[in-house]
């Protein structure tokens, strides 16, 4: 491919490519080949315009960098905001993209949304993928990524094979961090979601302000011209979510809220069943009723979020009221592991902000058994080297929220867990215990269980691992909280 057709392409002026050829796309000069783009940004930890020279060496054909970086010997394709014009350029390389992509953004419900959303799509006889927190999920399977967003390379690259694969439909999920490093776009991005917005995320983005820019870009500057903007809207609309809806407004977007106050699908009623729920649900002036069967208010969020993106692309209404009551399980999302031998359920469920606790402790309170003495009982942690600021609420949140709580560790990376903990526990009541190990925590709450009551293991979910330590010192220790509470259980009979 002529690296001068791809520039024209991405519409970048000014620069002479001359005759070279592009082979690839790269952001690490590790994984340079010749005939190589490397684009070279300054990052948390290194400034790869250091790399260049290396790069260089390696066969690069052609660098994106900054006008100020110093680039001898190879093409030096200049840019005030080099991780933009880098994906720019790679997604005309990246080629076929599915026909239909939309992406989900807000604090909590990414995944869950993506994820659901592939599955109304796979229902309505397309061939759909998600790429999220869970990883890739395609028709024939999943593959872990590691990290919500992935790479620009890596994201264009499974994009377009997703495309050869036959994948016409994928929903992502568009995290801050990968909205403010241009990590997940360049493609046509055909109609975009926001699900909610609250405190996360501050050691990246230092303000609440500067977080909700990062994924306000979503409706900005990412999803394609006059795109509908899937915005929920629960019974009293937040400041955060009416400014969502001026932001896609201003861009000329088709706002197309959902939820209690929505427009375009009106949540007329909800009822817990033992099982799931019943939502009654008002579209263009009728209303519709849909046996959820997913517990939770939360989740029926994050439904009737995907079920409106999949309508504002083309999916037949009556397909998607119908795929909504065969919807399956998001892992980790309010996952029942086991019932212990003493009848008491025990959930797994991903909350990690103070926001998702009190949302997953809010969908199980009503299944604890009051009149029998029922008690809500919590196990969490929060992780550590990510936002300090939320350790309090998320410790006072829970406090509140349950009857008895556990405070133990997740993932404490580089930090002294037991430092995390005493965080957590600064504005925690008395009914609230710390207990380290996360194995031992989890245990001591399954021997209290009773069948009256009901346990929630917050913080990890689908995770497969303990991080502990950084940098060099990381260690991965195997640990699931369904697999751990389903062992808990079963040694307490044993
Ligand atoms: C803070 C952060 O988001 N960092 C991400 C970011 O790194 P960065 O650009 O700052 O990279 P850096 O390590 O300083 O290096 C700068 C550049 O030098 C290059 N380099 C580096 C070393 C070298 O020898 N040669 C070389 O060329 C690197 O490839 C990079 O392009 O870009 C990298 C590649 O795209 C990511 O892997 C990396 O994620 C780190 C590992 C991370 O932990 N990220 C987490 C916080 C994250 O992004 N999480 C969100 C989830 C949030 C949520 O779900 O709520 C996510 O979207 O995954
Ligand atoms: N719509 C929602 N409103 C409030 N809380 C929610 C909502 N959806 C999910 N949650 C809570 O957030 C947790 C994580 O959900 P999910 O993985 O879908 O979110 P996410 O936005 O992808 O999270 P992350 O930022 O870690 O990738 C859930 O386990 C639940 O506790
Ligand atoms: N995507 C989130 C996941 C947090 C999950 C929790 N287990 C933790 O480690 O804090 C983050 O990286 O902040
Ligand atoms: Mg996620």
């Amino acid at each position: 491919m002529r690296l001068a057709d791809l520039i024209q392409r991405a519409g970048i002026n000014g620069v002479d490519a001359g005759d070279a050829a592009v082979t690839g796309f790269a952001i690490d000069h590790r994984k340079i080949a010749p005939g190589t783009v490397f684009g070279a940004f300054q990052g948390a930890k290194f400034n790869a315009e250091d790399f260049i020279p290396a790069a260089i060496e390696a066969g690069a054909a052609a660098i994106v960098a900054r006008a100020e970086a110093k680039v001898e010997g190879a093409l030096h394709i200049a840019s005030d905001e080099p991780r933009q014009t880098f994906a720019n350029l790679a997604a005309k390389f990246f080629t076929p993209v599915p026909e239909t992509v939309v992406a989900v953004t807000g604090t909590n419900g990414k995944t869950s949304t993506a994820e659901m959303t592939r599955q109304i799509w796979r229902m309505c006889g397309e061939r759909a993928a998600s790429i999220g927190t869970l990883g890739v999920t395609t028709p024939d399977g999943s593959v872990s990524t590691g990290l919500t967003t992935p790479d620009i390379v890596t994201f264009l690259s499974n994009m377009s094979g997703l495309a050869r694969e036959g994948v016409t439909h994928v929903a992502y999920e568009a995290s801050s961090h990968g909205l403010s490093q241009f990590r997940n776009e360049g493609l046509r991005v055909n109609a975009g979601a926001f699900t909610n917005f609250s405190r996360d995320h501050l050691d990246y983005h230092e303000t609440m302000e500067q977080y909700f820019a990062a994924k306000m870009r979503l409706f900005d500057e990412v999803v394609e011209d006059g795109a509908p903007a899937i915005i929920w809207t629960g019974p009293k609309p937040d400041e955060w979510t009416k400014r969502a809806v001026q932001h896609a407004k201003r861009r000329g977007l088709q706002v197309l809220t959902v939820g209690e106050q929505g427009d375009f699908l009106r949540l007329a009623g909800r009822e817990a069943t033992q099982l799931g729920q019943l939502l009654a649900i008002e579209h263009a002036g009728e209303t519709k009723s849909v046996k959820l069967p997913l517990i939770g208010a939360y989740q029926t969020a994050n439904a009737l979020v995907s079920a409106a993106l999949a309508m504002a692309t083309g999916a037949d209404a009556a397909q998607v009221f119908d795929a909504l009551g065969r919807l399956q399980p998001v892992r980790g999302r309010l996952e029942r592991a086991v019932i212990t031998a003493a009848g008491a359920p025990v959930y797994v469920d991903y909350a990690h902000t103070p926001d998702a606790l009190e949302a997953a402790t809010v969908a199980l309170r009503p299944h604890v058994d009051e009149a029998k003495g029922g008690k809500l009982i919590v196990v969490f942690g929060a992780g550590g080297d990510r936002d300090t600021g939320k350790r309090a609420p998320m410790g006072e949140v829970a406090s509140k929220a349950a009857d008895t709580v556990i405070v133990t560790d997740d993932n404490p990376r580089g930090e002294d867990a037991a430092s995390i903990r005493r965080q957590v526990l600064a504005k925690a009541g008395d009914n609230t215990t710390e207990i380290g190990g996360r194995r031992e925590a989890i245990a001591y709450a399954i021997a209290q269980g009773s069948a009256a009551d009901i346990i929630l293991i917050a913080g990890k979910g689908h995770e497969e691992g303990q991080i502990i330590g950084s940098g060099d010192n990381m260690r991965i220790l195997p640990f699931n909280d369904v697999q751990v509470a389903r062992e808990c259980a079963a040694e307490m009979v044993a």
